[in-house]
């Protein structure tokens, strides 16, 4: 369970996080998903101590992750992939690991057997394709078979397979009661792999939901609307306080009104309707609509 309240980091302009309150329960995969300099990074570093708070608090378990006794049984984490002992082999890399955190060896051919590396063991760390150094990245964090994993972007920059394989692998061991978060820039990258997502934006949390969710809300406030004068009825739907866009020549995407509400100031203004359709959207899209054109590739 990781508890955040209030979370707060300001550098001298920025406000990395801006007073975020989640609580990151265990049975499924949470992901943070925000465009570039969205704090997803920020928000880690604070859940692991590496940078204070400027105000507000983030545990682990009840605890600063800092307060934590044991931590690498309690909480695995991934931050970058393993590139730094190239040299070392697969296997020597993780009994290192293993060995210098008190976890007994035998505990390095359970990880390969879980994260497919069975037959990797005895290759350099510099020779692994992007893939299988996320295998081994991940094979890490799970040494000390721990309640919490945190993993930053495991999708990120990996074929499709890939992306597959660690989304089903984290929907397993958040499966057996694992609290797992995860970040990523592209939500449809992780749309397999979690259960609830918490989308960031400039700091601020600006979405909370499964996928059902998100694509729910925002197709509840999105309104394909065709009428003989799209321009003319644009304006006085931004004049109405709506949010209007061109979907294309000659169709408008209304935010903010309901149908109705459309309806009454088309006839209101004698625009002469051709369709008012509320949008099935995709997450994809809904997860644009919340952060704006920032959605990074
Ligand atoms: N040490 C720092 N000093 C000053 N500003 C910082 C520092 N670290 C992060 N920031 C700023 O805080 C904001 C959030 O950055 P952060 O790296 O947390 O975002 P992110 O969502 O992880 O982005 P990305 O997906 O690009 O990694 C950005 O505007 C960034 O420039």
């Amino acid at each position: 369970m990781i508890e955040l309240r209030h979370l707060t980091k300001r550098y001298r302009t920025t406000t990395a996080v801006d007073d975020l309150t989640a609580t990151i329960g265990p049975g499924v995969v949470t992901a943070l998903v925000g465009p570039h300099g969205a704090g997803k990074t920020t928000l880690l570093r604070l859940v692991l101590g590496l940078v204070p708070p400027t105000r507000g608090t983030a545990t682990v378990m009840g605890r600063r992750y800092a307060d934590l006794p044991d931590p690498m049984r309690r909480v695995g984490v991934l931050l970058d992939p393993p590139g730094a002992h190239g040299g070392l082999r697969v296997r020597d890399h993780l009994l290192w690991l293993a060995r210098s955190n008190g976890i007994p060896g035998r505990r390095v051919a359970e990880v390969c057997g879980l994260t497919g590396l069975e037959g990797a063991g005895r290759r350099r760390i510099r020779t692994l394709p992007p893939g299988l150094l996320l295998r081994l990245g991940i094979a890490g964090t799970l040494l000390g078979d721990p309640d919490t994993l945190i993993i930053d972007g495991p999708t990120t920059g990996f074929a499709p397979a890939g992306a597959t394989w660690a989304g089903t692998l984290l929907r397993t061991l958040a499966g057996a009661g694992r609290t797992v978060l995860v970040t990523g820039r592209r939500i449809d990258e992780l749309d397999g792999a979690a259960d609830r997502f918490l989308v960031l934006n400039r700091g601020r949390l600006v979405a909370d939901g499964s996928a059902d969710d998100l694509v729910r809300a925002d197709a509840a406030e999105s309104v394909l609307v065709r009428c003989d004068d799209p321009g003319y009825l644009a304006r006085r739907l931004t004049a109405a306080g709506a949010g209007v866009r061109f979907a294309d020549r000659d169709a408008l995407l209304v935010t903010g009104l309901r149908g109705a509400d459309i309806h009454r100031l088309t006839v209101r203004c004698a625009v002469r309707l051709h369709e008012l359709t509320p949008q099935h959207t995709t997450l994809e899209q809904a997860y644009r609509d919340l952060v704006g054109s920032r959605v990074a590739r």
